[in-house]
């Protein structure tokens, strides 16, 4: 059957429920913003790709929208042109940010990325092949992911505590692992830190570490230290962490740590396109890199970055931000189809209550998700909840990422933690 050309393009903003999680910046607002972006083609097929939905990636979104009709679903690097040319027109092609925290240096990658995995889903649906297939064949059935822990607060200001409860002290923190481990049987744990002074941080850990002995553990402060207590940290936490994810800001600040400590840096803040690898690279400044198709240009990129990965002697890991289900189906085929992606990749999925796709498709067992062998990314839009969580965007009133602006509401002058301490 062919895959036709793209007739119709819809970008669909949706806002789903967000529990109250700290980072480096401050706090998740009370919803997530995301785009479904849906490619029709005149064959009657249907491709859908996952994006975030901050006002001007949705901007850029529709401009891509507007001009992408005509093109072949086969045609991915015609997309490219087309990302490029309507990017050129709107925007001059600047970078973007998202939430204070990730700063990409070309939009190109980031706005290409959900239409390319619209027409994998479609090149995917012709062919009667799941995408892990187009993208090489699964070398694992099922992915595994870990549980990601944030400190948080029992509620959003104002609104009852949500089931999660508050997580701040080492013993809240381990319940919540353990309901995480208990529910998805993840084998992996990450803390995602920058929000308290280390040494809460590190006692955080070392009870993690007590109450899952075998788990493998991971800490995140998002660049909150400095060089200094990142290598102290490093000294302290060598044996109890598989690695140790962006403890300082920058590619020289982790280049520094990594020649003190033995203990892998991870990264998904300093090399978060092609144009970092060069320097990162030569300065030998991380050991593994944590991709993310939504950043790098979108899954086929994304090998490509595992390729470099694993020319360079560096370990691949995979980067999550708050996320639906069409967004899972991608992670898990272009996971399950990069063979040295060998740790388990992040999600945020256990911390959301709704959902975009039909039921069924994509389940956590055994702290992983099978991958889908239906045609394509084996998931299908369930239109009734789309339409729902884009009239819930329509009120919410959010319009992008705000996590310090909204911490301010609470803690007024609140400023990030980025290399406080
Ligand atoms: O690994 C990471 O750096 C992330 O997952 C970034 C996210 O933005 C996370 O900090 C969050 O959701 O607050
Ligand atoms: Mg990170």
């Amino acid at each position: 059957m062919s895959a036709g050309r793209v007739s119709r393009v819809t970008v669909t903003p949706v806002a789903f429920r967000d529990p109250p999680l700290l980072n480096v910046v401050g706090v998740h607002q009370p919803y997530v913003l995301r785009a479904i972006v849906q490619v029709h083609t005149d064959a009657g097929l249907v491709g859908l790709g996952e994006t975030y939905a901050d006002q001007a990636h949705l901007d850029r979104l529709e401009a891509v929208a507007a001009a992408l009709p005509g093109t072949d679903a086969f045609d991915l690097n015609g997309l490219r042109r087309v990302v490029e040319s309507a990017l050129g027109a709107s925007t001059g092609g600047a970078g973007a940010s998202f939430g204070g925290m990730l700063e990409v240096s070309s939009a190109v990658d980031t706005v290409a990325a959900p239409f390319e995995v619209a027409l994998l889903d479609l090149q995917g649906k012709a062919a009667g092949r799941p995408v892990s297939d187009l993208l090489g064949g699964a070398v694992r059935e099922r992915v595994p992911y870990s549980a990601y822990l944030f400190y948080k607060w029992a509620g959003h200001p104002g609104h009852d505590e949500d089931s999660w409860g508050e997580g701040v002290t080492p013993e809240q923190m381990v319940a919540q692992a353990r309901r995480m481990v208990e529910e998805y049987g993840f084998t992996a744990i990450k803390l995602k830190g920058g929000v308290f002074e280390p040494g809460h941080e590190i006692e955080t850990v070392e009870a993690l570490a007590s109450a899952f002995p075998g788990h493998a553990l991971r800490i995140d402060p998002n660049g909150a230290w400095t060089v200094q207590t990142s290598i102290d940290v490093a000294d302290r936490l060598a044996g109890v962490l598989e690695y140790l994810e962006d403890p300082t800001p920058g590619i020289d600040g982790m280049a520094e740590v990594a020649r003190h400590t033995d203990l892998p840096l991870a990264t998904n803040m300093c090399v978060i396109s092609f144009d970092h690898l060069k320097p990162a690279v030569a300065a030998d400044a991380v050991q593994v890199v944590l991709s993310d198709h939504h950043l790098w240009g979108g899954l086929r990129r994304s090998a490509l970055l595992g390729g470099i990965c694993e020319t360079f002697g560096m370990g691949l890991s995979m980067h999550s931000n708050s996320h639906l289900g069409i967004s899972l189906a991608a992670m898990t085929h272009l996971a399950a189809a990069t063979p040295n992606l060998t740790y388990a990749c992040d999600t945020h999925y256990p911390w959301k209550s709704e959902e975009v796709i039909r039921p069924g498709a994509l389940e956590f067992r055994d702290g992983g998700v099978a991958v889908p062998t239906a045609p394509g990314l084996g998931v299908e839009l369930d239109e009734d909840a789309l339409d729902a969580l884009h009239e819930q965007y329509l009120r919410c009133g959010q319009r992008g990422r705000e996590d310090t602006a909204y911490m301010r509401t609470v803690v007024p002058g609140f400023t990030p933690n980025t290399a406080r301490w």
